[in-house]
């Protein structure tokens, strides 16, 4: 029987243990503030922003939002940030991406506090992710080992494919999962779009990760029988609902399932972790930031 990997409950029980630690911060006068920036109007990005800032009020972080004009200079952006830089009732915050052609996101990371970079995408806090001294772990790479901690699957010395090679994904998720630490320990491939004969990646491995973005990819026959499947993909698809869309993964779900032994579905797998493991890092760096320790999931 495959299990299907609850993101939406494992996500709820971070919340709900995060929260104790919220009210210990605002006891303290050092509620947690997060804030969300997006420039552009990104349908997509627009739904996460609201998703992350109902995260926020369910368990008690003060939200900030910042909408930019899509088309201003980049500098309007960057004077947002040195402002969320200097404010001391922002613990941590989010610059969402893609951000529009004409801004290098690149150039939007390296002015963040690495202090505040919730993101964990700051070239410091990169840096200190490899060296296995991670300050802010991704959000999405520490969901996707959350999630494999919630069904008791052990990294150590398994082969894990990880299918894309992003900065805010494959790369520091394969970086975690080689790390000589309880949840690493792993033999990681990475592939991309280069890669030759993926399907041979794929069948060698006992966790396949798919965070490409390109819909159902992954298939079953791409698969060995008792293969955990995490799909990080969350892709649009014009289709004949009442959003005019549905939402797919990067793995093809109903030929996968009959191969795996637990995979995550799209929607309700690893989208509603990665914004759990935001709330994780506002709470973290607020508890840093203020100098008052507490618990973390
Ligand atoms: N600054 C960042 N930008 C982006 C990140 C990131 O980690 N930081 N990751 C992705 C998108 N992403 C985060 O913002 C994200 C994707 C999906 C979900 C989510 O909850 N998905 C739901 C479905 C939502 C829907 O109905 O559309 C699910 O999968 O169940 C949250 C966050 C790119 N940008």
């Amino acid at each position: 029987m495959t299990e299907i990997i609850d993101g939406n409950a494992v996500a709820q029980d971070i919340r709900d243990e995060l929260t104790d630690s919220i009210e210990t911060l605002a006891d303290d006068g050092a509620r947690p503030g997060l804030a969300t920036v997006l420039m552009g109007d990104d349908p997509a990005s627009q739904t996460y922003v609201n998703m992350k800032q109902r995260d926020c009020e369910e368990v008690g972080i003060e939200s900030h939002h910042v909408d930019v004009d899509g088309d201003a200079p980049p500098q309007v952006l960057f004077d947002t940030i040195a402002d969320l830089n200097d404010d001391p009732e922002i613990h941590g915050y989010i610059v969402q991406a893609p951000v529009p052609d004409h801004v290098d996101y690149r150039d939007v990371i390296r002015r963040v506090d690495p202090t505040k970079d919730v993101d964990g995408f700051h070239p410091e806090n990169v840096g200190r992710l490899v060296a296995g001294d991670a300050r802010f772990r991704p959000c999405t790479p520490h969901g996707v080992q959350k999630l494999l901690e919630s069904i008791d699957v052990d990294t150590e010395g398994k082969d894990v494919t990880i299918v894309g090679r992003s900065d805010i994904v494959g790369k520091p998720l394969a970086n975690l999962l080689l790390q000589k630490a309880d949840d690493g320990n792993a033999t990681v491939t990475v592939c991309h779009s280069r890669t030759n004969d993926l399907g041979a990646k794929t069948r060698n491995a006992d966790i396949v990760v798919a965070a490409v973005g390109v819909p159902e990819l992954v298939d079953g026959s791409m698969l060995t029988a008792g293969t955990v499947v995490i799909d990080v993909g969350v892709n649009r698809v014009d289709a004949d609902t009442d959003k005019g869309y549905e939402l797919v993964g990067d793995v093809e779900f109903e030929s996968a399932k009959e191969k795996a032994s637990a995979i995550t579905p799209v929607p309700g797998g690893v989208g509603p972790m990665t914004r759990a493991m935001l709330l994780y890092n506002t709470v973290k760096a607020a508890s840093m930031q203020e100098d008052v320790a507490v618990d973390l999931p």
